[in-house]
């Protein structure tokens, strides 16, 4: 299979969507080799090691839009059901389960090597809290209190919109949501869009080119 290298740059809307692409951190099925190694990284005020591995998202290091949203987003409640949107190996997901233990973080993703790893991390932090699972394992009548996420926007808009609309009806009737999103790679027309099917979308903070939008479940 012909292997086509990944931009570094793909702003919103542009999405690599050729199914020719068979290792990109959104393949359910990366074609990498899945040499898994132990890096230490800052996660809930601590440094922790943690497992990731090619052919998954930031697999040397916690991404920085990542990073922004886990030190600007309000500090998650005590308790409640929450979701990581597209977890990979779990920064998000892992920093909800720590910060909050008595909470139920459930992580979604696609790419089913990202899903071991975030269990495998889960289970070496020992965080029985947090869930790493597939979209159809979530039971079908949770609703979120928060929903915390990095998203793929690389995935290209109708998929990301696709996903968006998928799991925002989800937010518990006074959930709130927070996205990270570059701003260079389209934060501002994702928030109008939001807006437009009907979420109280804004911006919460902007820090080092990234955004983070706070959306709130239209009721
Ligand atoms: C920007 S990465 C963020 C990963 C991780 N949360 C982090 O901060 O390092 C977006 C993630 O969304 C996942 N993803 C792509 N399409 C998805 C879909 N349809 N459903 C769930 N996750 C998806 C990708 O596999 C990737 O792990």
């Amino acid at each position: 299979m012909q292997k086509i290298p990944m931009p570094t740059t793909l702003p919103y809307g542009a999405g690599v969507t050729s199914r020719t692409v068979s290792d990109h951190y959104f393949s359910a099925a990366p074609a990498s080799a899945d040499e898994r190694r132990t890096i230490n990284v800052p996660l809930a005020g601590r440094t922790r090691a943690v497992r990731v591995a090619p052919g998954v998202f930031s697999a040397d290091r916690i991404d920085e839009g990542t990073s922004v949203l886990l030190q600007h987003a309000p500090a998650p409640p005590d308790t409640g059901t929450f979701l990581d949107l597209g977890c990979g190996w779990g920064p998000i997901a892992l920093t909800l389960g720590l910060r909050s233990p008595a909470a139920a973080v459930w992580g979604v993703d696609v790419n089913e090597r990202a899903l071991g790893l975030a269990r495998d991390n889960a289970r070496s932090l020992g965080l029985p809290n947090v869930h790493a699972v597939s979209a159809q394992a979530v039971p079908a009548d949770l609703r979120f209190d928060l929903i915390w996420s990095n998203p793929p926007i690389r995935v290209g808009k109708q998929v990301l919109h696709e996903l968006l609309l998928t799991w925002l009806p989800r937010l518990a009737a006074d959930g709130v949501a927070y996205l990270v999103v570059q701003r260079h790679l389209g934060s501002d027309s994702l928030q109008r869009w939001m807006t437009e099917q009907g979420y109280a979308a804004t911006r919460f903070t902007s820090v080092k080119g990234f955004r983070i939008l706070r959306v709130e479940n239209p009721g």
